[in-house]
């Protein structure tokens, strides 16, 4: 898929979560922008001296179709304190343009693999891409019966990033779709509606034995935090699995 330099203007703007905004743009040069569900966008700008700089972006747009002009590119983004792209994005107005390009990344579904089943484990806005990937992995239950385990790690229940769409693709596959959001503190209130059997307290990590990762059947997916997909790589190796079938997507600053 062919690297584009666009611009993108900001059509809406909604918190997911205490610090985490969902950002809608549409590309501002009325061209389509194709991608591949789990790749992300660089977003170009200046520090205050004038220096060249940028930041990547997951895309979190549910995808079903390449985007046709004026369809959603959607992200969500962390605020960082102190974050020079953080302050861009907090200053964004509707209608105010960024300059981005894209669609950069391989961490993606990919058409070969035979799998019986999916860890996609993240962590923060590291979910962004499985929510992209909703729909492709809908297809793969449907013709390949595949199962799919979510770790969704958070501190709190209010930083449960698109836990309702999660929550219902769980309620519409009961026997494909697992959706395990493990709280690092806060668990939800009991009666609450995030307060079903699947929740975990602890860091995603702490979870994977439980899962048994298998070798002879699992590929998986780790992103955000550097330090949990690390920790998880290592410990899906010794669970068996060898270094193709872990794919990963480290958000690192880029400056
Ligand atoms: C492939 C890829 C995809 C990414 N996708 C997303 C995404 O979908 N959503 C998203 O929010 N971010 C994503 N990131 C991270 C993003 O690109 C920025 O690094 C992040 O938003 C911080 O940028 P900033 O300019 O606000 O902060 P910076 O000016 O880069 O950093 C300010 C300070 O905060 C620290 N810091 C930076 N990031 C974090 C963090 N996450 N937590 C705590 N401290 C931090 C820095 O070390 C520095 O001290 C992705 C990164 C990569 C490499």
């Amino acid at each position: 898929m062919a690297i584009q330099h666009f611009p993108l203007k900001l059509v809406s703007r909604r918190m997911l979560a205490p610090t985490v905004g969902h950002y809608v743009f549409v590309r501002d040069d009325g061209a389509p922008l194709d991608f591949i569900p789990g790749q992300f966008i660089q977003v170009h700008f200046q520090y205050a001296d004038g220096t060249a700089t940028k930041r990547s972006y997951s895309l979190a747009t549910i995808h079903d179709h390449a985007l046709g002009p004026g369809e959603a590119v959607e992200i969500a983004v962390s605020y960082v304190p102190g974050g020079a792209a953080t302050a861009l994005f907090e200053g964004l107005e509707i209608g105010g343009v960024v300059d981005a390009s894209g669609p950069f990344g391989r961490f993606c579904l990919m058409p070969q693999d035979t799998n019986r089943r999916y860890l996609l484990i993240g962590t923060g806005t590291g979910v962004t891409p499985y929510r992209s990937m909703l729909p492709e992995l809908e297809r793969l239950i449907r013709e390949r019966g595949i199962e799919v385990v979510l770790l969704f790690g958070a501190r709190n229940p209010t930083e449960l990033l698109y836990g309702d769409e999660f929550r219902a693709f769980a309620a519409k596959h009961p026997a494909n779709f697992r959706f395990v959001p493990c709280f690092s503190r806060e668990l939800p209130e009991a009666g609450s509606p995030q307060a079903h059997a699947n929740v975990r307290h602890g860091y995603v990590q702490q979870f994977l034995d439980e899962f048994a990762p298998d070798a002879q059947g699992d590929i998986a997916y780790l992103c955000g935090n550097p330090n949990m997909v690390d920790t998880c790589f290592e410990a899906l190796k010794g669970f068996g699995l060898s270094v193709p079938q872990i794919r990963r997507e480290k958000y690192v600053s880029s400056k």
